[in-house]
């Protein structure tokens, strides 16, 4: 049985898709995929018979993705399986900027004893708030939580601009027409009554939200953080919160400098905590992990580009390599030299990185066995892997 080690809580639904396929959950032996959801692998070991790594999750700045690619790892995640989660909770930050809920519900505790709904109706003045129809809300990242986000806003009756260079062409056919495109960042933190960010944390994007763009805010602003801390200057944040700069701040990431102050608001990194969002998440990274290392197709994956081919021959190798010159023709060539026929190549690419699939039917167990280890031996290949079609 090929065993698969887990971090964190996987919901049932994806483990016993594993278990149903085949697979021991945390076994004895040599596993051959990790799947985790916010557990660090950066400081952890991972076992050479590892071939993938799968985040059940958006976020996958906890695995050193670098570092496994150049080892042949295929590092996953599980695009959008989360985002409605993540959206909900984003629209409840929003209610939380605009009127002071969680204020009022420590006076409507205090109001105990004696005439309490007289006294509730005399004080209930200090908890007034304002609405969201008609203000402004300004989103960073229109991926697949930040584009849920935008949509959801407008039927808010909110005005909506949103910034995002970066939009694939499946997120931007999920944007509604109504929500402004702006070109800068600027633009919308100007003109944005909320501004909330959905960007992934990477080196680029470390203190994406700082001081200077802080000052480019409304003083009577939010800010939400849903997204990673590090991506917003929690002391820029905190600072501008005393000097009167910002209004409000809601992250989903506990910071030490942020606890107990009166303008923030922290939740402990429960976005993407629902049943529903486990649950998918959960089962669409078994399947991908079941999917690769039983076919080779690669679907979702954030190293390596994604393959996927129904698998409709005996047997099938894939080679993944550098991203160099001369690759495909070395690589076809060597299966002529040893008398072995092609019926099917793909190939792709992204960044440093390919790879090849190929398709084979006739494929002698001499063959296999040499073609494991020597096809290794062509400058640039990363890794050879053989795949069996139990069905045919
Ligand atoms: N609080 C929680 O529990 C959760 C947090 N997250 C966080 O939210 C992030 C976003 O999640 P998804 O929307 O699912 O990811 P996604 O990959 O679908 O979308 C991210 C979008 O951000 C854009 N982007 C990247 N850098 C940018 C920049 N500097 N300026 C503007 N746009 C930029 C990209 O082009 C992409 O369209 C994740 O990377 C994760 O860190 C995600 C799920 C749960
Ligand atoms: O998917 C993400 O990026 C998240 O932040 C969710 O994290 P979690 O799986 O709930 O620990």
């Amino acid at each position: 049985m090929t065993n698969i080690k887990t971090y964190n809580a996987i919901s049932a639904k994806g483990l016993d898709y594993l278990t149903a396929h085949g697979y021991e959950i945390d076994g004895e032996g040599d596993p051959k995929g990790i799947i985790l959801r916010s557990q660090s692998l950066h400081d952890e070991p991972i076992a050479d018979s590892i071939r993938a790594v799968v985040r059940a999750g958006a976020g996958f700045n906890n695995i050193p993705v670098e570092e496994l690619s150049k080892r042949g790892v295929v590092v996953f995640n599980t695009p959008g399986g989360n985002a409605n989660a993540v959206k909900e909770l984003t629209i409840a930050a929003l209610i939380l900027a605009a009127r002071p809920v969680v204020g009022a519900i420590g006076f409507a505790n205090e109001t105990r004893g004696g005439d309490v709904s007289l006294r509730t109706e005399v004080n209930k003045g200090g908890y007034r708030g304002t609405e969201l129809a008609g203000k402004t809300l300004g989103v960073i990242g229109l991926g697949n939580v930040g584009s849920k986000v935008a949509n959801t806003a407008l039927a808010l009756d909110m005005d909506v601009i949103g910034y995002d260079p970066g939009l694939n062409a499946n997120t931007a056919w999920r944007i509604d027409r109504h929500i402004v495109r702006a070109k800068t960042v600027d633009e919308v933190l100007e003109q944005a009554d909320y501004v909330t960010v959905h960007i992934p944390y990477t080196e680029k994007n470390h203190f994406f939200i700082n001081a200077d763009r802080l000052a480019k805010m409304k003083p009577s602003a939010a800010l939400l953080n849903m997204s990673r801390g590090g991506i917003v200057d929690d002391l820029a944040a905190k600072d501008a919160l005393d000097r009167g700069a910002l209004h409000v701040y809601i992250t989903d990431f506990a910071d030490e400098a942020l606890f107990d102050h009166p303008k923030v608001i922290i939740t402990p990194h429960i976005g993407g905590s629902t049943i529903e969002a486990e649950d998918t998440s959960a089962l669409m990274a078994a399947r991908q992990l079941d999917e690769y290392l039983t076919t080779g197709n690669i679907i979702n994956s954030v190293n390596y580009p994604d393959i996927d081919e129904p698998f409709v021959t005996k047997y099938r190798v894939g080679i993944i390599h550098e991203n160099v010159p001369n690759m495909i023709s070395q690589i076809s060539k060597f299966f002529g030299d040893n008398g072995i026929n092609i019926e099917q190549l793909s190939n792709r690419a992204v960044g440093a990185y390919a790879y090849t699939l190929v398709a084979i039917n006739d494929f002698t167990p001499e063959q296999q066995e040499y073609v494991k280890t020597a096809l290794d031996e062509i400058p640039h290949v990363i890794l050879t892997r053989r795949y069996v079609n139990d069905m045919i």
